[in-house]
């Protein structure tokens, strides 16, 4: 007899009177084996699995079989799926701890009548979620292209705990667009993966002007504000949880 079948027997006697060894909310609804037989699940191998032939079994070993041989995946990962609830730590940043906590700010100069108000997005945000004014320094850069070279240098210097980028690329006659764009999106993403500071990309990429100040303080919110937000949270994340 397989080693898993008199193991999986014995431990059907041990299981087959005790309650489910999922959480309920996971035996009801979570395991879809379990869905059509509204029964808890009583016992699943974690023993290397090889569905061998049924001719030697006894019934509760047939059972077992059959429930683990039907439904292994299914029931695998629903009690791996449960023993990891019980034991899952989640780790998520706060917004409501960013005082003391220091941000830079790269802010790009061309469409400045949309990259401002971008700005005052972010540090109308800092302010709410009281980030003291000394502990935010803006850096101004020519264009959207500049942001990720001075975003890099600001994190290497390991005086800033997030940093946000702002800018606004919109789209002209030529190609350039996709030029500019782009390589502001993986300026931003080479800052933070070199320097280990969280850098957020608040940089706008529109087809055209109105898009932009949409989302500079017009119906489509404050992009700056919500760079701010998430450049909080981040920062939070690796001062409570990520620290090297
Ligand atoms: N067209 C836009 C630019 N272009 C300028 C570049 O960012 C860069 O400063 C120049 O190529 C020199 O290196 N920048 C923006 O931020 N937005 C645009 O729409
Ligand atoms: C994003 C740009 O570089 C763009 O504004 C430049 O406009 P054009 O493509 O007409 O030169």
């Amino acid at each position: 007899m397989a080693a898993w079948a008199s193991s999986s027997s014995s431990s059907l006697a041990n299981y087959s009177s005790s309650t489910s060894i999922l959480p309920r909310t996971a035996s009801k609804t979570s395991c879809p084996f379990n869905s059509h037989q509204h029964r808890p699940v009583t016992s699943v191998s974690l023993l290397p699995y090889h569905r061998p032939s049924t001719s030697s079994l006894s019934w509760a070993q047939k059972e077992v079989g059959i429930r683990i041989g039907w439904n292994i995946g299914e029931e695998k990962a629903c009690l791996a799926s449960a023993l990891r609830t019980s034991a899952v730590r989640q780790l998520t940043g706060s917004l409501t701890s960013a005082e003391g906590l220091r941000f830079g700010i790269v802010v790009a100069r061309f469409n400045e009548i949309v990259t401002k108000p971008l700005l005052e997005g972010a540090l109308d945000t800092f302010k709410k979620y009281s980030v003291k004014e000394e502990d935010v320094d803006v850096v101004w850069v020519p264009g959207s292209f500049e942001i990720g070279v001075v975003a890099e240098r600001l994190g290497r210097s390991k005086k800033y705990d997030a940093i946000v980028c702002i800018g606004a690329v919109v789209r002209g006659d030529t190609t350039h667009y996709d030029a500019v764009a782009n390589s502001a999106a993986s300026g931003v993403l080479s800052a933070g993966m070199n320097s280990g500071v969280p850098c957020i990309f608040g940089v706008l990429t529109c087809d055209n002007m109105d898009q932009a100040l949409n989302r500079a303080g017009g119906k489509s919110g404050n992009k700056g504000a919500e760079a701010a937000l998430t450049a909080i949270e981040m920062a939070s994340l690796f001062e409570h949880h990520l620290k090297l």
